[in-house]
């Protein structure tokens, strides 16, 4: 097979390069292979792939098999790509195995329907209702560092993935489901897993009728999901409460349509899977990259041990905390930047669609990518480098609107972006007053699947943090 041969580091169009006037220019876009178009590239490496179509232009034009795609890298664009769907624009269909999961949730519905249930979603999420949930982040992690002793070697992720495991399940169905978790979490994991595996080497393109075993092994979680999802809504409905708790299932159990109809159960089983599938590895994973940055960063370690003791002085964090907490903030944020769980992001131009002012051919895929657009150097001085000041309000240069993107944006924004940011501020303030984790080894490249994860294991040793008091002041 011919090999694409892409330009070796051509130079990227200038940052005010016009793309938007009567005689556009032409677009760009690496050599294609014959029928396979870039597929080889991108399959190769995907996100090596997009960081070279970011050095060829801010639009390039690409072709995954026979399929006309356009790579977006300005935040505009990027910012026109995400307003613009469900009206220019068609959310991409996510495939059988995510439908056998998801059902008709509202990451996997479009137009009217879509609509609905966002409505519908919205309220139990909406971030006043996130305060309900902050006690079980804090206990669920307080109750982790509990069993923790310095000196000890951890599986990070495996600790993280656990920790928000825990959080998920008992955010949705309520704190009396704890130990629930061991039959809902691990059929939701491998549930989760063999989504990713869909997307990944021959599978891909093997027709959903043809059994494997992953496919097998997908089945039987989802039956294991649908089971237990139906007694806690059943026993909730029986019990004539089920309205009136905190947690997630009572709000959905409590949503009503325009019309005063309430959820069915399906729609219930599909929205409360929908929520946890969508908040539970996206946000371990997070922890997950922000444990490894603070062990590679002592400096900025140093200040959120400074913050951390300031603000709390030993005492747990709460809901009311997180806004006296910017620097954990910002550590979260510049975590996402470096380590987008979600990193990339597409849709379909519909008939008449433009985008950059051009007019796009329907069925054109337009992509953009987390990964590249974030760490793209004409928003991000020095990109590479974690540098949590970056996010000071007043910090020079700006990050434009767009630029940064890791809850997507517009109609189809994440509905659990302001739940995700308070879980990982609460959980990493919790634990990172008690200990330091000092993670061994060296560079971690991300691998893709469904979400942008760690390829090698995070392993650590967990080392007790300095007391309140002691910690220095010129942290
Ligand atoms: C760091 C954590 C998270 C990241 C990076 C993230 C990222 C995203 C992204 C990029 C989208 C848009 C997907 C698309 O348009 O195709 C999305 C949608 C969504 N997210 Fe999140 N998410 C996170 C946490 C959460 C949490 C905690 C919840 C629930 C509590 C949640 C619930 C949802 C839902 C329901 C949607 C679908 C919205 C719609 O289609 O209208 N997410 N998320």
């Amino acid at each position: 097979m011919t090999q694409p041969t892409e330009p070796a580091g051509p130079a990227p169009l200038p940052a005010s390069a016009p793309l938007a006037t009567s005689a556009p220019p032409p677009v760009p876009g690496p050599r294609q292979v014959p029928l396979l178009g870039n597929l080889p590239a991108f399959a190769r490496d995907p996100l090596g792939f997009f960081t070279r179509l970011r050095g060829l232009g801010d639009l390039v034009e690409w072709k995954l098999g026979p399929q006309r795609a356009l790579f977006l890298s300005r935040p505009e664009h990027i910012g026109e790509l995400l307003t613009g769907v469900e009206t220019r624009y068609r959310h991409p269909e996510l495939g059988w195995a995510f439908k056998l999961v998801l059902g008709d949730g509202v990451v996997t519905s479009e137009g009217p329907a879509w609509r609905r249930k966002r409505a519908l979603v919205q309220p139990a999420v909406r971030p006043r209702r996130v305060r309900a949930h902050a006690g079980t982040m804090t206990d669920c992690a307080a109750a982790l560092a509990a069993g923790w002793r310095p000196g000890r070697r951890v599986d990070v992720r495996r600790e993280m993935l656990g920790l928000t495991q825990r959080i998920a399940v008992q955010t949705l169905f309520g704190a009396d489901t704890a130990g629930r978790e061991s039959a809902i979490g691990p059929a939701m994991d491998v549930a989760q897993r063999e989504i990713g595996s869909e997307f990944r080497g021959l599978t891909l393109f093997l027709p959903p009728w043809v059994p494997t075993p992953g496919r097998h092994r997908l089945k039987k979680a989802v039956a294991v999901i649908d089971r237990e999802v139906a007694r806690v809504t059943d026993h909730r409905r029986r019990a004539g409460d089920g309205e009136a708790r905190d947690d997630l299932l009572s709000r959905l159990l409590a949503a009503r349509d325009e019309e005063g109809e309430p959820l069915g159960d399906k729609e219930i089983r599909d929205e409360a899977v929908t929520l946890y599938i969508g908040g539970h590895e996206t946000t371990g994973t997070t922890l997950t990259w922000a444990w490894y940055l603070l062990s590679r960063n002592p400096g900025a370690r140093a200040l959120l041990d400074r913050e951390l003791a300031d603000v709390l002085a030993g005492r747990p964090p709460g809901h009311d905390d997180v806004k006296d907490l910017p620097w954990t903030e910002r550590i979260v944020k510049e975590t996402l930047r470096l380590y987008p769980p979600v990193w990339l992001m597409t849709a379909i131009a519909k008939e008449g669609s433009t985008l950059a002012g051009r007019p796009v051919a329907e069925g054109t895929v337009l992509w953009s990518s987390q990964w590249s657009a974030h760490r793209d150097p004409r928003w991000f001085p020095d990109p590479e480098a974690f540098r949590p000041e970056r996010w000071d309000p007043d910090a020079s240069p700006a990050v434009p609107d767009h630029a940064w993107f890791p809850f997507g944006g517009g109609a189809r924004a994440c509905l659990g972006a302001r739940f995700a940011m308070v879980e990982a501020v609460l959980v990493l303030a919790t634990l990172a007053q008690r200990f330091h984790i000092e993670v061994e080894g060296g560079e971690n490249p991300p691998r893709t699947g469904l979400t942008l994860q760690p390829s090698l294991p995070v392993r650590g040793t967990l080392r007790a943090a300095v007391p309140p008091g002691a910690v220095p002041r010129q942290a």
